[in-house]
């Protein structure tokens, strides 16, 4: 049986003992509305100004429709993909998520657990609840994501710590030279409030202890986790410190990925950050096929921010990304259930995404070309 009419069953068999059973985005969305206070709602839900990036996000998956095909036997199917030397099961994993303490106790623990039952990427946030030395026992071979920060040599003790700790991936977050004017948030002072939240790498980081010490202020942390002078010579510096792959994240223009594959990137996540800092920025989907077009073959290119349902990973997929990632989604599983939750509704995802890819007519990746997809 394949993975989705697996989990289609499992989940009417549990839904005829609980009558209840969370499907759709926006139930489990209105669950953690619901369950979270709206200071932690807003600053998961919302984004930049007044959140037209998170619309156009959304609005971009509509102009694509599939065009499925006939008669083609599906009852295999194959959703595997080799990306860094490993084969993982699906082509959807964590993007990095700070501060997940806020929304579940177990924070990063249980979601990265999440992750490595279904053996799929988890990417660690440099300003999570949990280290990153407790994230590697959950989910071993996970990414580490970075800021750039404006102190080198914690930039450098974070790189040093992940790689020892079995890290399998940096991945620097390059869309966020400071925070962007995020509206909804400040409306309700989400900013001051949330802070100790983020402090897992920091308070247990020799270096900062040492050059900072405790406790660390929101100044200090502002300075460790933005550097609005951020230039090539940063992303370089970080080149320098590892040889593990360097996926960068938050890359929109083609221009941008043909520089950072000559300075030496192994990957690149097209994403907008779930449209949280720069307000009317291009959805990242419409981004992708020009991005896809200028890397080729060299490196992988991958995908976030907007991703909601099977279709949408489906054309993703179809527009050359090789991995997409999830992001409140999985928050919204985290909060209602802790790992359990993330693990539903990824699970679900994967089912949504496995079905569509049999209902096109499609087996495996190497058939989800653009030529599945008709533009609207
Ligand atoms: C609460 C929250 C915290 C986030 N923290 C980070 C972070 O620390 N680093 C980062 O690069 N991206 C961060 N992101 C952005 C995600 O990695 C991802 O790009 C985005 O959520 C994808 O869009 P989606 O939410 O529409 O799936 C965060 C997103 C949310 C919702
Ligand atoms: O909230 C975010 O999107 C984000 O990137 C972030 C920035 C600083 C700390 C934690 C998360």
């Amino acid at each position: 049986m394949n993975f989705g009419s697996y989990i289609q069953t499992a989940r009417i068999r549990e839904c005829n003992q609980t009558r209840r059973m969370l499907i759709t985005f926006e139930q489990w969305e209105q669950e953690a509305r619901r369950l979270l206070d709206p200071r932690s709602f807003s600053y998961a839900s919302s984004g930049a100004g007044e959140g037209t990036t998170i619309r156009a996000n959304q609005e971009s998956f509509q102009r694509w429709r599939i065009v499925p095909r006939v008669l083609r036997d599906v009852a295999d199917r194959d959703l595997s993909v080799r990306l860094f030397g490993k084969t993982f099961p699906f082509p959807i994993g964590f993007a990095p998520i700070g501060r997940q303490a806020m929304f579940h106790e177990m924070g990063e623990v249980a979601s990265a657990r999440a992750a490595a039952i279904l053996g799929i990427p988890f990417i660690q946030s440099m300003v999570s609840s949990y280290s990153l030395e407790q994230v590697a026992v959950a989910h071993p071979g996970s990414w580490f994501h970075l800021f750039i920060g404006q102190d080198r040599d914690v930039l450098k003790s974070l790189v040093l710590r992940a790689e020892r700790a079995g890290f399998s991936a940096i991945v620097p977050t390059l869309d966020r030279p400071e925070e962007g004017w995020r509206a909804q948030n400040l409306s309700l002072c989400v900013s001051p409030f949330m802070f100790h939240y983020g402090l897992g790498n920091f308070i247990s980081d020799p270096i900062v202890k040492q050059k900072y010490g405790l406790p660390l202020t929101p100044q200090t942390m502002r300075y460790l986790t933005s550097e609005p002078h951020i230039s090539v010579e940063d992303f370089r510096y970080i080149r320098s410190l590892t040889k593990l792959p360097i996926i960068v994240k938050g890359v929109l223009h083609s221009e941008d990925a043909k520089m950072l594959i000559n300075y030496g990137a192994d990957g690149i996540i097209v994403s907008n950050h779930g449209g949280r800092h720069l307000d009317g920025a291009i959805a990242a989907l419409d981004a992708l096929p020009s991005i896809v077009d200028v890397v080729g073959a060299r490196i992988p290119v991958m995908f976030d921010s907007g991703i909601r349902y099977g279709a949408d990973i489906f054309k993703a997929l179809a527009l050359g990304a090789k991995m997409i990632f999830i992001g409140r989604p999985y928050l919204y599983g985290l909060t209602i259930a802790g790992e359990t939750g993330a693990r539903h509704f990824m699970e679900n995802l994967v089912a949504d995404f496995d079905l569509n890819l049999g209902m096109a007519g499609l087996k495996n990746l190497s058939e989800l070309l653009p030529s599945t997809l008709s533009k609207q």
